[in-house]
């Protein structure tokens, strides 16, 4: 495993309160805040000053709470936008700017000459301000590289710290990702690069991990994978992608993450789905016979990572596609012990009832079943 090198950027705060009709309260952000710091998040995009006098205090109510994690808002390349962040008392911000064509001209209805002169007024604004700067790109997955670049090394030349690469429809694969990333990184490697993902069609996680792989040291998540339409790369799952799939440790300690799942699922009010990568409440849940039978003799035959590295547990579930081996377990775990022959006669009455009532059976069914057969 390597040494932690990758910076998580969160912006559960910012792209997932973006969510349409998401609203989190005070109370909440302050909470989703600390929860994230105690983990070892080192950065919070924690709102847009700009939106006025509310989210301001909000911000600033952040910042009194003396995180260790950075607090970075988001910004409009203006210098009013600016000023409002820096009136909330943060140090740190990300000054957007669209990069692609299609945005040039169909949505700020200007030029490229306007955004490299529109990013030297904001970046110089910041920098003057002793500001550490990240500069968005906006739709930079859709825009041309000579132009990304070019964008870079004016930032670079004007002392800001970082480039944000973002795919901001979700329209890219991990190799398309993995290309422009690394196509930039090694234009101007001595800019480091934030990746920014979304989930349109599915591939967010993919790309967030794809992008570090290609050299970004900062990478942006949200709780759940909140965000814009399907979302961003969700925080658990390119945590445990990057430990499990890419071998790169974080260092984030992740045994709370279904804590904080469940946290933001509330406040957010939008409900954690049951197979919710490595948070929902089933992913390690075992129905299937030979499945039960397998992580019951070694949980490593059917699960990829413990369950408790991410503050969940094992279930074996008794139901339509069960085998004995479950089933024995399942009665064990009550503390009734069961031979292999009477589990076998079981069986049969178990299916039935899956079937007609088209769920697993609960601890009640499995009783009266037993004191059924006691009773035969
Ligand atoms: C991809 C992302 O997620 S970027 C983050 C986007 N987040 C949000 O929009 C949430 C918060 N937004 C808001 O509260 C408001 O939109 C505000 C305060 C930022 C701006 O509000 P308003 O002034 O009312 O403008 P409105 O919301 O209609 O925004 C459109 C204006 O922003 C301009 N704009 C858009 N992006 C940028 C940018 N990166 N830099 C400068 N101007 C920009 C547009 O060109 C347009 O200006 P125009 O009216 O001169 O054509
Ligand atoms: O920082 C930026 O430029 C925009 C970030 C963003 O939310 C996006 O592009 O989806």
């Amino acid at each position: 495993m390597s040494e932690p090198t990758i910076i998580i950027d969160d912006t559960t705060l910012r792209d997932g309160e973006q969510t349409a009709g998401v609203v989190f309260s005070r109370r909440d952000k302050i909470a989703i805040a600390r929860m994230l710091d105690s983990i070892g998040v080192q950065e919070l995009e924690c709102g847009i000053p700009a939106m006025g006098k509310d989210e301001q205090s909000d911000v600033r109510a952040l910042v009194d709470l003396g995180l260790n994690a950075r607090l970075i808002t988001w910004n409009r390349a203006t210098v009013p936008d600016i000023q409002a962040s820096i009136d909330s008392g943060v140090t740190a911000v990300d000054i957007s700017l669209s990069v692609s064509d299609i945005m040039i001209r169909n949505k700020i209805r200007k030029t490229r000459e306007w955004v490299k002169e529109q990013l030297k007024v904001a970046l110089g604004f910041a920098k003057g301000k002793g500001l550490y700067v990240s500069v968005g790109g906006e739709d930079a997955s859709r825009a041309d590289l000579p132009f990304l670049i070019e964008l870079m090394q004016i930032t670079w030349a004007m002392g800001g710290d970082r480039f944000r690469f973002c795919d901001t429809l979700g329209i890219l694969d991990p190799f398309g990702t993995f290309d422009m990333v690394r196509a930039l990184r090694t234009a101007v490697p001595e800019l480091p690069l934030e990746v920014h993902t979304h989930n349109d069609l599915g591939m967010a996680t993919a790309n967030a991990i794809a992008g570090i792989r290609a050299g970004a040291m900062f990478v942006n998540t949200t709780v759940n994978g909140l965000g814009e339409r399907a979302g961003n790369a969700a925080l658990e799952e390119v945590i445990m992608g990057l430990k499990h799939a890419s071998g790169i440790d974080t260092g984030i300690d992740t045994h709370r993450f279904r804590e904080l799942s469940l946290f933001v699922a509330k406040a957010s009010n939008r409900p954690l789905p049951a197979w919710k990568a490595v948070v929902g409440e089933r992913v390690f849940a075992h129905e299937s016979g030979l499945h039960a039978d397998g992580v019951i003799k070694d949980p490593r035959n059917y699960e990829g990572f413990d369950p408790a590295e991410v503050g969940l547990v094992r279930q074996i579930v008794v139901g339509k596609h069960s085998g004995t081996s479950g089933l024995i377990e399942r009665y064990k775990d009550m503390g009734i012990a069961i031979s292999r022959s009477e589990a076998m006669h079981l069986m049969d009455k178990v299916r039935k009832i899956a079937q007609q009532t088209r769920r697993p059976l609960n601890n009640n069914q499995l009783i009266k079943l037993y004191g059924l057969k006691k009773a035969a």
